[in-house]
């Protein structure tokens, strides 16, 4: 069915083209495609309207004050909200339950338990996020359908893959809401059937510029993108749960919290066991105990909120507890990766603020007889408070902390380096990352653990502009095998 600019925009419009497609990249406009010029962080989007316009588009969307260009150019007061309405609309079909999950550390973890908890109860089911776009269904493989990317894609990016995975019969999709993401208006076209809150720490300072604007983007999540009516599933054990839960009771929503003191799924007690622990969870009146397969406060924490999303839009709260015993953990995600030639474990973990490192030592201590190891960095052109935070934590919770880069970017790696060893007393620093691990490795004997942090799932370590490729898990697996000997 063709659909026309005022289809998409939702206004009549006195020049009315066909649309064939919608962007916010100049570089992807061809015949009939409907530009959205957006000021960027780096950019004025508008600024390549005239090279949109020789390539074909039809008309050009932007903000107030934009110029009029030699199309049909339509101005709005949020245009990043008008171009993920107009792909939404654009695009059309979405599967008919979408979820959505914030929080600063957990999102790809949470994500991803929904997908395999939807899968396990019959439903084709997808995950959307910084893993990319992975498909499962019951008695499926998992389908990785993009690589990983974005932790939010673009708007049209969205828009275009919820209509595939409909296409393709995906009846269920897990979305990870990055602040960002959810700052730049990506999932503004999608229609949320509950999302989820996982915890607020800090992260993101060079975009938001304060913990109260970081705050208010993931808010938004819920005063504006959730509809009224649906279901919040918030976490009790996070100090912003208050400010959560008063955002969605102001905004219609009904509060499903869940935690140690979770209303709608309450943590009774917690057991670490050989291959992960044993939950013991209060639903509706109901005891259930839990066997899960995943190490970790913090993964309890996770399924619980996967759990608690499944069962607000619809699932048996039983069968979606039971589904929580056979969970994978997200790849990179304290992934146990092998043993040390003298003994001892090594993981792979992909905390990268001060949170989720304080959260990996801690949920390793109990695990660790000998000496806890930790090598970890920083991301350069990210937050950079963050950095002497971690520091600190690395040297307080671990017993050996090796300082090391972390995709640098456009920094000096040593001035990263530097920030942390600045706040972590008796740290090692050994820039080169495969240096560190092996260092790393040649330490462990029986009862150590190593966690080689911040990195999990990448592929690349990101040094002025150039992606080298780097794996921490292989890197891994060769150090343990090197101190073999
Ligand atoms: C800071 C940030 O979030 N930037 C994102 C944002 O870019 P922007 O709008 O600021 O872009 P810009 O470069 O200033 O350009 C402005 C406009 O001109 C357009 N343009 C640009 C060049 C051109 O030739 N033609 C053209 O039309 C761009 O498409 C854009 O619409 O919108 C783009 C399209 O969606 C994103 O690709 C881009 O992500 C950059 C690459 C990025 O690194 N983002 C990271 C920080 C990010 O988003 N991370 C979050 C959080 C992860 C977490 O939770 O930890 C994520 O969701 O991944
Ligand atoms: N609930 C949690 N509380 C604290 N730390 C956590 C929690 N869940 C995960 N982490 C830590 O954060 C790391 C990243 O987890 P995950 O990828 O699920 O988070 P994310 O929110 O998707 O991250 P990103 O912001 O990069 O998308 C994990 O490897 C772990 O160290
Ligand atoms: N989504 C996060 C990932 C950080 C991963 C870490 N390895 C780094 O590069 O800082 C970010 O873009 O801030
Ligand atoms: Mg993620």
């Amino acid at each position: 069915m063709t659909k026309t600019l005022s289809d998409l925009l939702q206004r009549d419009l006195a020049e009315n083209p066909v649309i064939t497609g919608v962007t916010a990249d100049s570089r992807k406009v061809g015949p009939g495609t409907l530009f959205a010029a957006l000021p960027g962080t780096k950019v004025d989007g508008a600024s390549f309207a005239p090279g949109a316009i020789a390539a074909g588009a039809a008309a050009v969307l932007g903000p107030v004050g934009m110029e009029t260009f030699s199309v049909p150019t339509v101005k709005v007061e949020d245009p990043r909200r008008a171009y993920a309405l107009a792909s939404a609309a654009f695009w059309g079909r979405q599967p008919p339950v979408c979820i959505a999950v914030t929080g600063t550390n957990g999102k790809t973890s949470v994500a991803g338990f929904c997908r395999q908890i939807f899968a396990r109860l019959g439903h084709k089911a997808a995950s959307m996020g910084t893993l990319g776009v992975v498909v499962s269904g019951p008695g499926v493989a998992d389908q990785q359908l993009t690589p990983p990317g974005l932790t939010t894609p673009d708007a049209a990016d969205v828009a275009e893959m919820m209509a595939r995975l409909a296409a393709d019969g995906v009846t269920h999709l897990a979305v990870e809401a990055s602040s960002h993401g959810v700052d730049q208006r990506r999932l503004d076209g999608v229609t949320l059937s509950a999302a989820g809150f996982t915890n607020f720490t800090q992260d993101h300072l060079d975009y938001h510029g304060s913990m109260e604007a970081y705050r208010e983007a993931k808010l938004r999540l819920f005063d504006t993108l959730l509809p009224r009516g649906a279901t919040a599933v918030l976490n009790s054990d996070s100090e912003a749960f208050g400010v959560f839960a008063a955002s969605a009771v102001t905004s219609g929503q009904s509060v499903f919290s869940v935690g140690d003191d979770g209303q709608g799924l309450k943590l009774v007690s917690r057991a670490l066991a050989p291959h992960g622990q044993i939950l013991t969870v209060e639903a509706a009146g109901q005891t259930y105990t839990i066997d899960l397969p995943l190490a970790g406060g913090f993964q309890a924490s996770n399924v619980l909120i996967a759990a608690g999303l499944c069962i607000a839009t619809g699932e048996d709260t039983a069968a979606v507890l039971k589904a929580l015993e056979s969970l994978e953990g997200a790849a990179g995600r304290l992934q146990r990766v092998g043993r040390g030639a003298r003994g001892g474990e090594a993981y792979v973990d992909y905390a990268h603020t001060p949170d989720g490192l304080e959260t990996v030592l801690d949920a390793l201590r109990p695990h660790t007889t000998g000496k806890l190891i930790v090598v970890f960095g920083a991301g350069g052109d990210r937050d950079r408070g963050k950095r002497p935070l971690m520091g600190e934590i690395a040297a307080r919770l671990a017993d050996v902390a090796i300082v090391t880069d972390d995709n640098p970017r456009s920094e000096d790696p040593a001035t990263i380096r530097a920030a942390i060893l600045e706040a972590a007393l008796g740290a090692t620093e050994i820039g080169d990352r495969r240096a560190a691990i092996r260092a790393a490795a040649a330490q462990m004997a029986e009862g150590d653990v190593l966690v080689v942090a911040g990195k999990g799932h990448e592929q690349g370590q990101l040094v002025a502009g150039v992606n080298h490729p780097f794996d921490d898990v292989t890197e891994t697996l060769a150090a343990l095998e090197a101190a073999d000997v």
